[in-house]
């Protein structure tokens, strides 16, 4: 299955006092962070695992590591490293592969204008990471340049999710897991998710 859609009683919980009309800037940054903090903790069930043995307390003991592919976090600018540091608190020693985009308010079109990406992509688990999946242009464009960029494992973590945007990346992206906290009504005529939460970057910056 691409599409995760979280049934935890917290991610319900914290999303909820998110959609609040008045929510301040700080309690908005805060919930954002734990919901991703939740959510990493279903996106990352499926990391396979290996047996090593170590000098325990009391002798040899057999534990678990992570095996296989490292993990990049991909934080989509702006809004997406408001989820930064809860993913992080939960794996500390990913590398961070940041993108920038920002949606043309007109046109609903992704723009790009910004890539830094850590290396061997081709090597890595991405987990993009962005609070809104509207129309989906902006994670699909995400997608393609993490694709070109030679990666082949590619999950996305977000806090809402439109009908629209999801069915769009499902069918272009069938291989891309998607984790979301709520997929919410329907876009509204100027591409905005209904109920949703507003604009996620203006109130992780406290900007507007
Ligand atoms: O699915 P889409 O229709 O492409 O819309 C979703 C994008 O829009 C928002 O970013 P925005 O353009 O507001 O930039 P910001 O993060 O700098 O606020 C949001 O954080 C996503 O990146
Ligand atoms: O509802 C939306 C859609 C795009 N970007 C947001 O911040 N909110
Ligand atoms: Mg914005």
């Amino acid at each position: 299955m691409s599409v995760h859609i979280a049934d935890h009683p917290l991610i319900k919980h914290k999303l909820g006092l998110m959609r609040v009309k008045d929510v301040t800037t700080k309690d908005f940054r805060d919930l954002a962070s734990e919901v991703a903090r939740l959510l990493t903790y279903e996106a990352t069930k499926d990391l396979e695992t290996q047996k090593k043995v170590i000098d325990g307390w009391a002798g040899p003991v057999e534990v678990q590591e992570i095996k296989g592919k490292k993990i990049t976090i991909v934080p989509i600018l702006r809004a997406g490293l408001g989820m930064l540091d809860g993913v992080l608190d939960m794996i500390p020693t990913a590398k961070v592969s940041v993108v920038g985009y920002y949606r043309n308010e007109t046109t609903l079109q992704p723009v790009e204008y910004y890539v830094k990406m850590t290396s061997e992509m081709d090597k890595r688990i991405a987990l993009i990471l962005d609070p809104m999946l509207a129309t989906g242009g902006t994670l699909l464009a995400t997608i393609e340049t993490l694709k070109r960029a030679g990666c082949q494992a590619i999950k996305g973590l977000f806090l809402v999710a439109a009908p629209e945007g999801l069915k769009r990346i499902t069918e272009a992206h069938p291989d891309v897991e998607i984790y979301v906290a709520s997929v919410d009504e329907r876009l509204n005529d100027i591409g905005y998710i209904l109920p949703g939460l507003g604009d996620a970057g203006d109130k992780i910056f406290g900007t507007k």
